[in-house]
């Protein structure tokens, strides 16, 4: 429930900040879509490890993704459900891309070593700011839900670990690298978040088979 005086959290797809970005094509160049390794023609399956308000799994599954999203907080997990529902009631267009999305409930650390994709994205609550004026206030009504993440780094090494080629911590520009968790391969900064991007080792079992079941030579 809202607190007195402040608006209720709200998850929308089909105006807002997300409706945007698509109805502009600035979700074209958007810095995620690189760090993924999204391109033209390139249509790969991400499993997005902290769902939250969706828009990070709305954007990729609007340029063509297919997004297992997870969220472990019941409200937040209610909320995606509402605007994916209404989001597939408004039109056509909205509803091809929501039928690219599979919303499940749970903790990401959990479901992960049951799932597999192209790459797993990692967004947790960041630290917060010393200017609080500075977070955007849907992210202090979501921190008022769901608290702050203390697990991140163990979900980080769940999504280390998890059957994908590449993992996408979403992290705040100038913040340390979390503790805990092996050197990114590369960064992509935006403006005022960083991608770090672990490009994975080829998993290769002991019958010569890859992770993705094809044999090497
Ligand atoms: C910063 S928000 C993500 C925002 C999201 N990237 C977006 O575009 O709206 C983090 C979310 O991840 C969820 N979360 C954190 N750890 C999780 C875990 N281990 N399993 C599932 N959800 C988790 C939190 O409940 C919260 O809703």
């Amino acid at each position: 429930m809202a607190k007195a005086g402040r608006p209720a959290l709200a998850v929308d797809f089909v105006g807002g900040a997300t409706g945007y970005k698509l109805r502009t094509g600035a979700a074209r160049s958007h810095a995620l879509l690189k760090a993924t390794g999204m391109a033209p023609g390139r249509a790969l399956t991400i499993i997005d490890a902290t769902a939250g308000l969706g828009r990070d799994s709305f954007l990729l599954a609007a340029m063509g993704a297919t997004v297992t999203l997870i969220e472990r907080s019941p409200q937040v997990h209610v909320l995606l459900a509402e605007a994916l529902d209404a989001a597939r009631a408004e039109s056509p267009e909205l509803a091809a891309i929501v039928a690219r999305m599979t919303l499940l409930h749970g903790d990401a650390r959990e479901l992960l070593p049951t799932l597999q994709a192209d790459v797993v994205t990692v967004d947790p609550m960041h630290p917060e700011r010393t200017k609080t004026a500075l977070v955007k206030q849907e992210m202090r009504l979501l921190r008022d839900i769901v608290g702050t993440d203390p697990d991140m780094t163990e979900l980080m090494q769940a999504a280390l670990a998890a059957r994908c080629s590449r993992v996408v911590l979403k992290w705040p520009l100038r913040a340390e690298a979390l503790q805990g968790v092996r050197k990114p391969s590369h960064q992509i900064p935006g403006k005022t978040v960083r991608y770090d991007v672990f490009v994975q080792p080829r998993l290769v079992g002991p019958d010569n088979s890859r992770a993705d079941g094809s044999l090497t030579s």
